[in-house]
């Protein structure tokens, strides 16, 4: 039997809440979402490998994505560009596999518009003090763009109410319990057995 289309899933929240830590922990587990890597303008951290957390790219290369259509959305961050390569979400999708976004949240809402059937989740953290202890605590900014990143993490919060569901990020094992139960659940509420059910019964 043909598998159904794939299920988007958008993950957004300020910059230090932990999505990165969160995907880190769900890529390592097994589960049936596919992450899609993001293309970006940014310089790498330590550590960071091209094609394994981001495509990273120049901004010439970048315009031409944008230009030939080929990103599902794209955003300027403090700076530099994000977006995500059209083809692998479409592809994957197609295959019946789900696709999970991290983004943030101006990516999240063009995706909201161009494919509203996706899933969109917010991590959130405890609280503000929490959130620059985190930003502050992973020490790969400059004081000046912890400042920038938190005054945008406040206009963030505020879309909040668009999103399906608000996943607090207080524990890392926590909150990735809770998103694997969003992407089990949404697969209930889609996939909805009553046809095969129905026919069960009548065959009985
Ligand atoms: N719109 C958009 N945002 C992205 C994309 N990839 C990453 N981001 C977001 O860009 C922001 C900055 O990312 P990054 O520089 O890696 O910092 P960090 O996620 O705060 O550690 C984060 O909120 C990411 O979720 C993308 O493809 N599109
Ligand atoms: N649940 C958590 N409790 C405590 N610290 C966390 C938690 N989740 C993430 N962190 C820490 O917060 C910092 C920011 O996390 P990161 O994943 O880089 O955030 P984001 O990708 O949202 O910008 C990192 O130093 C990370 O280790």
């Amino acid at each position: 039997m043909k598998k159904d289309r794939g299920l988007l899933f958008v993950l957004s929240g300020p910059s230090g809440v932990g999505k990165g830590t969160i995907m880190k922990e769900i890529r390592q587990q097994e589960t049936n979402l596919k992450y899609s890597i993001s293309m970006t303008t940014r310089q790498p951290r330590e550590g960071e490998i091209d094609g394994v957390h981001y495509h990273f790219t120049e901004k010439e290369k970048f315009q031409e994505m944008i230009e030939n259509n080929k990103l599902l959305e794209w955003a300027e961050f403090v700076g530099n560009y994000y977006g995500t390569p059209i083809d692998y979400v479409t592809e994957t999708l197609d295959k019946g596999d789900d696709v999970i976004l991290e983004i943030e949240v101006q990516g999240a809402l063009q995706v909201k518009k161009n494919y509203p059937e996706a899933i969109f989740i917010f991590l959130m953290p405890p609280s503000l003090s929490e959130l620059r202890n985190r930003i502050v605590g992973r020490g790969t900014e400059p004081e000046d763009i912890i400042n920038n990143r938190l005054s945008i993490a406040r206009e963030e919060i505020e879309m909040m109410s668009l999103y399906d569901y608000v996943v607090e990020n207080d524990k890392v094992e926590l909150a990735c319990e809770r998103i694997k139960a969003i992407s089990i659940a949404e697969h209930c509420r889609r996939d909805r057995l009553e046809d095969k059910y129905k026919q069960l019964l009548e065959a009985e």
